[in-house]
This record gives structure tokens, C-alpha cells and sequence, in this order.
């Protein structure tokens, strides 16, 4: 049976996705999970674009140790010493350089003719061949690229010395058989393509990018790029988890498989989720909270008779356990720490006190504790900014009657440790919140984005809120949980304020290292 790689791209073009930025410690979080996950290769980021995207990839270069990581590049010579820069340390530093290859790109936003863009190509991967091992080169846009264009720029780039060839559908155009056929045509016709991996790279607007994916496979990719749950530019990239579970469940079909530990799937998918805001729709595939519901009689009748009659996919493939372990105020710190490593989280001793009491005091409040509600607590407990940064909400009274004026009483601990106290009024409950918040803070800020999803079920569900503002004049994210949905939206608002407070400070703070203050 053939093996294809899984190359995983959530921190790059899954970052893309409109309204999501992690920092680099989530991107830490994401990046050992998906290394638990078994991915082969992990795209950490662009390091040229930002200093966060830098520090990021160096950071997860330097933690990972089971999956090796690249960082994207354009064709140039200033991309690729980033990534260098950022990744020259690790075992295998593996470069991901792409140029587009289509005449739609090549003409209006390259503005080169094919010949100045085969040579940029070439110039580019010989140049990257001196520092990487690995070079994988991209042909953005391959899918609308004329077959021979692709065949004959492969076969430059191939001899400069790329060893990986990613074709992607940039665009989502593509179906399964014509994206297919791609695949095929340029194993045919380019003549060194021997011991050269094909990847393929496929996004989803018209909700093909599985599809196409595995048509690939069939036709010879060695490489699926994706993300996990799907998130990406626009409609996204193909789902990783669905691709990898297509291929364990239709192994008589494909005869492939992939390196990935599938029961480690449902608990990084909820990472995912968790630190992007993105949530699951519950009838997504292998992921979804829906996808081992059943909901009607003849097929509850069927199930309970024999659960092959309507289930292909058994939940503990991808990680999901039908027997819970349920954690109350009567449970200890053993039971406690052990839940948390079955979770995934290998906290420092101090952090898994923390995140007992903050066990503890919910416990008190709710009936049950789920393990979505643990999942939360230890994420928020692993991902959280350090004690002293930024804003902490210490008391909050909001008034809210129909004939009455909302109005949010709140009082905040500053940067300083000062206290501030302070109402005002909103035309709702959060608004009156956000209102006395924003007049609180010393810089402008204004919201952008206000989602809420409920953690776990019943009426006790634990409230998480995710925020996009500006404040200060830079974009920034945040979230809170809490089971109270104000206090969720207040703790999110000031999360995304203290968020930008710390990568403010942290700026400064290399570059009065650098200047050597
Ligand atoms: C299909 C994909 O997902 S590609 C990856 C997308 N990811 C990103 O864009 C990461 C975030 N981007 C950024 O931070 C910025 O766009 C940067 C730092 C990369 C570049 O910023 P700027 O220098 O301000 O350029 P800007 O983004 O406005 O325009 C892109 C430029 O790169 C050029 N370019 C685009 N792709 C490539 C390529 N593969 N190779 C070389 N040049 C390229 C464009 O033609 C344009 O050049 P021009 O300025 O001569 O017209
Ligand atoms: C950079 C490439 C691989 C990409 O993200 C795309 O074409 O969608």
C-alpha cells in the first residue's frame, strides 16, 4: 500500500482565513497537536510577512522534533532568507517557494511573460538550494495553467534542484477528474520527474477540495496539503481529517494511506477550532458534532440492531470516547491531571493548580463537567498571557430591564495594578459593557467582530466569546470564556486588548535589545 504524506498548512493558509490570528504561543499549541497528529511536514508560516509569522516559525522550528517544518516564500531572494533566517536551526530545514504559473497571474498581478517567470523560478530555487535540503516549489494557480507551461517549467525548476512539485488549485476551480488528469499529464511528460514527490494543494469554493485531493492520489500525488477542519482563504483548504479518514475507510478503493494517528483527530480539530474561533458546523464530516448522531427512529432501530447498518466511520477512530470519565466537585487532583494528559495537555505544576481551582470554582456552579468544559479551562490555562500584562476585569454589574437603560458597572486592574472603576450605559447589555470598557482604556478602540458559541450542552454550557477589534490602530483578537455570557464578552474584549498589549511590548522589547538599551 502507498504512503502519502500529509503536508499541513492550519498555521499558514489556515491562518489566512478572514478574522483568524493566533500569537505565537497558540500557534505553539496547534503546532505539537498537529505533531502528536503525525503530520509529516508543518507550514508554520510566511516568516516574511510579519515578525509575529517570523518568531513563530522559529519558535516552532525549534519545538518540533517529529514533523519537520517549512515556511512559505515568494520567488525571492528576500522570502527565502527569511524562512532561512527562521528555520536554520532545525534538523531539516525545508523551504516552500512558489511563483504563479497561470496567464490570468502571470499577465495582471505577476506582470511577466512565462519566460522572465521560468526564469525567476529557476533563479530563486538554485539559489534556496544552497541552504535547504528540501526545496518544494509551487505553481500557484496550476489549475487554470496550461498543461505544456506546467510541464516545461517543472522540468527548470526540477533541475535546479526542487525534489517536491506542488500543483495547487489556488482558486477551488478545479473538479476531481480534470484536477486529476493534471496529475497524470505531468507524470507522463516531464521528463525528470523521477523520485520527484507530487503534492497537491486544493481549496474549496466549490466544495470539491476532498474530492479533488483524493483524485489526486489516484492519479499520483505522493503529498496532500490541507488544514485541519478546512479552515483557509476564503472557503478554505481541503479538510485534512476528512481526506486521511477517506482514505482508512476506502482503503479497498484508494490503497493508500497516511502516517497520521486518526484517534488523535476530534482533539486537534477542537484546538483548532478553539484558538481560531472557527467553529465546527455540527454536520461537518468526520468532525462535525453531529457526525455519530443519529437522529431518526428506523435509524436508531438500525443501529441498536447493528451499527454497520449506518455507521462507516466508528467515533473512536478519530478519537471520540463513548465512555465518559465525568469529573465533579468530589474529583481530586489526580483524577484531575490525569484527564488533562488523555486531553493532551502537559501542563507545569503551577498552571495545573491554576487550572484546578479554576476546575474547582465551575464545579461548584455546575452540575456536571464535560470534557468540552476541561478542554476549555486547559486551553485557556495553556495559551494565556502572562500575570501582569494588560487589563484584568476584577467586579462587573450590568442593569438590564425592558423599559430600563442597560448600564455595565465595572471595575478593571490596569498594567500598573491601579484600579479603575467606571459605568456606562449601551442600547444592550454588551454594548453598555463594551461602552464602559473602551471609555477605560487609554487607547481608541472599537469592535469589529462579536461571535458566541456555547462549550459543551444544556443549559449550564459554559459560554465562549470570540472578538476582532481595533484598538490603537491595529487589528487584534480575542476570547473569553466564562459561564455567565457577559462576563464571556467582557474577559474576550479585554483578551484581545492584553493580546495587543504584548505584542506591542514585546516589539519594543527587541528592539531595545537590538539597540543595545
Ligand atoms: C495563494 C497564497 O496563499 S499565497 C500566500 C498569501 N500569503 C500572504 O500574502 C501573506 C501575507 N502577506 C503579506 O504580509 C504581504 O503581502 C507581503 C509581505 C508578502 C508582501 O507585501 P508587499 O511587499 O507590501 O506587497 P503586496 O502584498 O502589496 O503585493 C505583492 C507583491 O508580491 C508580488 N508577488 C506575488 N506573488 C509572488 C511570487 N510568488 N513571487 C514573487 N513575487 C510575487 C506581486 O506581484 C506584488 O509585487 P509588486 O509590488 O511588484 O506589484
Ligand atoms: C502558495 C500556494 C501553495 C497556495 O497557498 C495556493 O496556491 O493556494
Amino acid at each position: 500500500m502507498r504512503t502519502i504524506d500529509i503536508f499541513d498548512t492550519t498555521l499558514r493558509d489556515g491562518e489566512q482565513s478572514a478574522g483568524v490570528n493566533l500569537n505565537t504561543v497558540e500557534k505553539i499549541e496547534v503546532a505539537k497537536q498537529l505533531e502528536r497528529l503525525g503530520v509529516d511536514v508543518i507550514e508554520a508560516g510566511f516568516p516574511a510577512a510579519s515578525k509575529g509569522d517570523f518568531d513563530a516559525v522559529k519558535k516552532i522550528g525549534e519545538t518540533i522534533k517529529n514533523s519537520s517544518v517549512t515556511g512559505l516564500a515568494r520567488a525571492s531572494i528576500r522570502d527565502i532568507d527569511a524562512v532561512w533566517e527562521s528555520l536554520k536551526t532545525t534538523a531539516e530545514p525545508r523551504l516552500h517557494v512558489f511563483i504563479a504559473t497561470s496567464p490570468i497571474h502571470m499577465t495582471h498581478k505577476l506582470k511577466m511573460t512565462p519566460d522572465q517567470v521560468i526564469e525567476k523560478a529557476v533563479e530563486t530555487v538554485k539559489y534556496a538550494k544552497k541552504f535547504f535540503p528540501v526545496v518544494q516549489w509551487s505553481a500557484e494557480d496550476a489549475g487554470r495553467s496550461d498543461l505544456n507551461f506546467l510541464v516545461k517549467i517543472m522540468e527548470e525548476v526540477i533541475g535546479a534542484g526542487a525534489s517536491v512539485i506542488n500543483l495547487p488549485d489556488t482558486v477551488g476551480y478545479m473538479t476531481p477528474q480534470k484536477y486529476g488528469d493534471m496529475f497524470r499529464f505531468v507524470r507522463e511528460n516531464v521528463p525528470n520527474i523521477d523520485g520527484v514527490k507530487l503534492s497537491a494543494h486544493c481549496h474549496d469554493d466549490l466544495g470539491m477540495a476532498t474530492a479533488n485531493s483524493l483524485a489526486a492520489i489516484e492519479n499520483g500525488a505522493d503529498q496532500i496539503e490541507g488544514t485541519i477542519n478546512g479552515i483557509g482563504e476564503r472557503a478554505g483548504n481541503a479538510a485534512l481529517e476528512e481526506v486521511a479518514v477517506a482514505l482508512r475507510i476506502r482503503e479497498d478503493f484508494y490503497g493508500a494511506s497516511t502516517r497520521l494517528k486518526l484517534d488523535e483527530i476530534k482533539k486537534t480539530s477542537a484546538l483548532v477550532s478553539k484558538l481560531t474561533g472557527m467553529r465546527v458546523p455540527a454536520n461537518k464530516a468526520v468532525v462535525g458534532n453531529n457526525a455519530f448522531a443519529h437522529e431518526s427512529g428506523i435509524h436508531q432501530d438500525g443501529m441498536l440492531k447493528e451499527k454497520t447498518t449506518y455507521e462507516i466511520i466508528t467515533p473512536e477512530l478519530i478519537g471520540v470516547n463513548s465512555t465518559r470519565l465525568v469529573l465533579g466537585k468530589h474529583s481530586g487532583r489526580h483524577a484531575f491531571k490525569n484527564k488533562a494528559l488523555e486531553l493532551g495537555f502537559d501542563l507545569t505544576e503551577e498552571k495545573l493548580k491554576e487550572a484546578f481551582d479554576t476546575f474547582k470554582d465551575l464545579a461548584d456552579k455546575k452540575k456536571e463537567i464535560v470534557d468540552d468544559d476541561l478542554f476549555s479551562i486547559l486551553t485557556n490555562k495553556q495559551t494565556e498571557i502572562g500575570e501582569g500584562a494588560g487589563f484584568k476585569l476584577e467586579r462587573m454589574q450590568v442593569q438590564y430591564g425592558m423599559d430600563n437603560i442597560p448600564t455595565a458597572t465595572i471595575e478593571l486592574r490596569d498594567e500598573n495594578g491601579d484600579l479603575k472603576q467606571l459605568a456606562s450605559t449601551g442600547s444592550g447589555s454588551v454594548e453598555a459593557i463594551y461602552n464602559t470598557i473602551e471609555s477605560m482604556l487609554p487607547s481608541p478602540s472599537r469592535l469589529l467582530d462579536y461571535k458566541i458559541n456555547s462549550v459543551g450542552g444544556g443549559r449550564d454550557a459554559l459560554a465562549e466569546v470570540y472578538v476582532r477589534l481595533e484598538y490603537d490602530g491595529d487589528s487584534t483578537s480575542g476570547r473569553g470564556t466564562a459561564q455567565d455570557v457577559l462576563e464571556a464578552s467582557a474577559r474576550a474584549y479585554l483578551n484581545a486588548v492584553n493580546r495587543m498589549l504584548q505584542q506591542k511590548a514585546a516589539m519594543k522589547e527587541k528592539v531595545a535589545v537590538k539597540a543595545g538599551v
